[in-house]
């Protein structure tokens, strides 16, 4: 495999102190890296460090079960559960290197949580962690409702978490060890896969010396799969959020935002992180009966449930013809694992 192509780009960090008294310059602030690469940091949020330590211990202590007990909230199409190795992008046509659980606020969660007795307190640790990053969530929104000439709480509205069936979600990620001493990984050993989101605006909490999040910019329209060459590594400073924009978003800006390639790169020259690596991402999905159109209409309205299909397709699509491309055949393809189509991320 030859060395990966950087570029250095400035991801903005973006302060939302005093977020009442400043939201038209934060507003500002967030519409221009939406513009740009889609992707910010931001800093002074209501969630603490110790908090954030928190959530990753709790994450660890999840994927430390034994499989046969994580298995007993097994992923579903409800965009739930535990899934291992199993979710494959079209970007690469092979599974990424890692396990993830999705928690939800609603009723898609009922036998999914896992039970009490097998891992104490879990539920309720989850629970209010997802609570707070919706809050910040919610200022986001309010946001980029404004900046794109929305009343405030056009996107809050069709979040709603109160509803059962909303939609959004915190996902728990944990990557396996590659060890370095091993020499080269294969070509088809990906941590993630290159994707964009599909949904409105992801959240992305990362754990400090555990790099390996990177950008792609070049997509011009939500409907294509295009990125550039070059990457670009994600830096944080400890307790900021890493924020990108989603296609959700993206459509519903008339392209003016952008959703972004990114990926977690496989380990494989010097300086990258080698050891397992955590991370918790948390999705910012429509109710499915909410509608979705942009100011500008550039495309047809469509309702929630109505998006994530088209996007859901277009991800299936492209998967079949990257695997043509690979030369699997349809008995390779079912050797692998069932491919959960995760409805955040292509
Ligand atoms: O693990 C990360 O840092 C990124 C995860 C991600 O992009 C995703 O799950 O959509
Ligand atoms: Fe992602």
């Amino acid at each position: 495999m030859g060395a990966t192509k950087y570029a250095n780009r400035s991801i903005p960090r973006i302060s939302l102190a005093h977020f009442g008294d400043r939201i038209d310059e934060i507003t500002s602030q967030l519409i221009k890296a939406a513009e740009t690469d889609g992707f910010f940091s931001l800093t002074d949020t209501e969630i603490s460090i110790p908090e954030i330590d928190a959530i990753f211990a709790t994450s660890e202590s999840f994927f430390a079960l034994p499989d046969d007990v994580k298995a007993t909230v097994p992923f579903t199409h409800k965009n739930v559960g535990w899934e291992k190795k199993s979710q494959i992008r079209p970007s690469t046509g092979f599974p990424d290197q890692k396990e993830s659980y999705q928690l939800q606020f609603g009723e898609n969660m009922n036998d999914k949580w896992v039970a009490e007795d097998a891992l104490p307190g879990f539920k309720p640790s989850a629970q209010t962690f997802m609570k707070k990053a919706q809050g910040v969530s919610e200022k986001l929104m309010t946001c980029f409702a404004r900046g794109l000439g929305f009343p405030d709480d056009y996107f809050v509205q069709v979040h709603d978490v109160s509803r059962p069936d909303c939609q959004s979600v915190l996902r728990l990620l944990h990557y396996f060890e590659v060890d370095k001493a091993g020499g080269p990984m294969p070509e088809s050993f990906y941590r993630a896969g290159a994707h964009a989101d599909w949904d409105l605006l992801t959240l992305l909490f990362q754990r400090s010396g555990e790099s390996g999040l990177e950008i792609c910019p070049g997509r011009e329209v939500v409907t294509s799969f295009g990125m550039g060459d070059t990457w670009t590594k994600v830096d944080f400073k400890p307790g900021d959020i890493v924020c990108n924009i989603g296609d959700l978003l993206m459509s519903w800006s008339d392209d003016r935002f952008k959703s972004t390639f990114h990926r977690v790169k496989a380990p494989s020259e010097p300086d990258d992180y080698y050891g397992p690596r955590y991370s918790i991402a948390f999705f910012n999905q429509p109710c499915l009966d909410c509608t979705i159109q942009g100011p500008l209409k550039r495309y047809p309205e469509v309702t929630g449930a109505q998006f994530t299909k088209a996007a859901m397709d277009r991800n299936y699509a492209a998967l079949q013809a990257k695997k043509k491309e690979l030369g699997q055949t349809e008995s390779m393809a079912t050797a692998t694992p069932a491919v959960p189509q995760v409805a955040a991320s292509a």
